[in-house]
């Protein structure tokens, strides 16, 4: 192999896409009988190509970017946004129907579960065959073959056809054939979601360690693998490229902005207790969800209505982000708020002075138990929609104020 430090320094572009378009047809038969036409008419590569005829549709529609070693594109979008058939068209698994792709190097690609693998033939058959695919001679495999099966933590199972293993295995077997082989270009479908976490770390690890010399194309759904490794992203929606950059934080959150906020649902309810109102303080509302610029103050009011005889409820309010990830929960009141006329109503109002939290949209989980039992009694989740607003596109869930000393001298 050539000496990987030498080539970091020319920054090379690994992969060039220009232009790159794929169409499928909805229907089988419709499709059979194009693809025959095509074949009789010898039409491939004509201008035709860029026209659907009915029932087909862009998969894939004037993709372009570059890639250079030592960077990460990211490939967003929603379910058939048209990601992993870039993948497959960048991996040659299919032909597009226009454009370009150049790629220069060794490529290593962990695209489908299993793909790839020879399912009859053991973890070790497999890892020769896709060696061998990568243009390793026997000699270079024997002497990554121990490496490859310690990453993938095989050792007991090495011998085992490959399709008795779990998806997990498959996934670790795939990964340690693709990252070890030292690939120029390493390409990674949302495979990677299978595994448990400890390998999911490995692989970070892993691609940490190789992105320096290597240009990496990663599909997830997962934001936050997304912006623990991503440079650059591409946000796919309908097969045309929506967003494009190095601003992962701003395409992170148009991603996000795709998706409506849950509607709120009880969860469980002991029928003591029920909310009847809440609401978010705010000034400015935009299609009813509050807008706050960070570090305003936070405040939630709650009305609630007693069904059974008052107890002490302490009450959880809980924030949590679009991932539904919770982020944060405001401390639960230590004192009673029960009235203390005979009222069967419940009101307070919770606040938060600084708050921290990054630009992007939260809701409230609420949960409320009784305060001697600690037993729960009401849960209601996807409440209290509210926006933090701030000019820095930040991904990270908080970001916090900061004093800089210089301490030089
Ligand atoms: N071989 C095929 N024949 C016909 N249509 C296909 C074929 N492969 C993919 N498609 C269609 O192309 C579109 C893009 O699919 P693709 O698998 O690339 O999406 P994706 O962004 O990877 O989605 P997901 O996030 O669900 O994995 C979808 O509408 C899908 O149904």
């Amino acid at each position: 192999m050539s000496d990987k430090n030498e080539i970091v320094a020319d920054g090379a572009v690994l992969v060039k896409v220009e232009g790159l378009s794929k169409k499928f047809c909805k229907d089988l038969k419709t499709s059979l009988w194009y693809g025959l036409k095509d074949l009789v008419s010898g039409v491939s590569g004509s201008t035709e190509d860029r026209l659907l005829r009915p029932k087909e549709f862009w998969a894939v529609k004037d993709i372009s970017f570059e890639l250079r070693r030592g960077e990460c594109l990211g490939l967003i979008g929603h379910n058939g946004a048209g990601k992993s058939t870039l993948l497959k068209i960048l991996n040659g698994l299919i032909n597009p129907d226009a454009g370009k792709v150049t790629m220069k190097g060794r490529i290593g690609a962990l695209i489908e579960l299993g793909a790839g693998f020879n399912p009859i033939l053991s973890g070790r058959e497999n890892i020769y065959n896709n060696g061998a695919i990568l243009g390793f001679s026997r000699k270079e495999i024997d002497s990554k073959l121990e490496a490859i099966i310690a990453f993938a933590e095989l050792e007991d199972f090495i011998d085992m056809p490959v399709q008795h293993y779990s998806s997990g295995m498959k996934v670790r077997l795939g990964f340690a054939v693709a990252a070890q082989m030292e690939p120029d270009v390493l390409i990674i479908d949302e495979v990677l979601a299978v595994g448990d976490l400890g390998f999911i770390l490995k692989c970070f690890k892993t691609i940490d360690t190789i992105l320096p010399h290597t240009a990496v194309i990663f599909v997830s759904h997962s934001m936050p693998m997304i912006s623990r490794i991503c440079s650059q992203i591409v946000l796919m929606d309908r097969g045309e490229s929506k967003f494009q950059g190095g601003d992962v934080g701003k395409a992170i959150d148009l991603y996000y902005n795709r998706f409506a906020i849950n509607e709120s649902s009880v969860v469980y309810t002991d029928s003591c207790i029920e909310l009847n109102h809440s609401a978010v303080l705010a000034e400015k509302y935009e299609k009813n969800i509050a807008q706050l610029p960070w570090r305003e103050k936070l405040e939630f009011l709650f009305e609630f209505n007693i069904l059974a005889p008052i107890k002490d409820y302490e009450f959880f309010i809980i924030i949590i982000d679009k991932e539904q990830r919770p982020v944060a929960r405001f401390k639960q009141n230590n004192f009673d708020l029960s009235p203390k006329s005979n009222s069967s109503v419940i009101s307070f109002k919770a606040s938060h002075n600084d708050l921290q939290l990054s630009k992007g949209v939260y809701s409230v989980n609420l949960a409320v138990r009784e305060r001697m039992s600690k037993n729960p009694v009401y849960r209601i989740n996807g409440i209290l929609p509210f926006q933090i607003t701030d000019k820095d596109e930040t991904w990270e869930p908080f970001l916090l104020t900061s004093s800089f000393e210089s301490i030089s001298n």
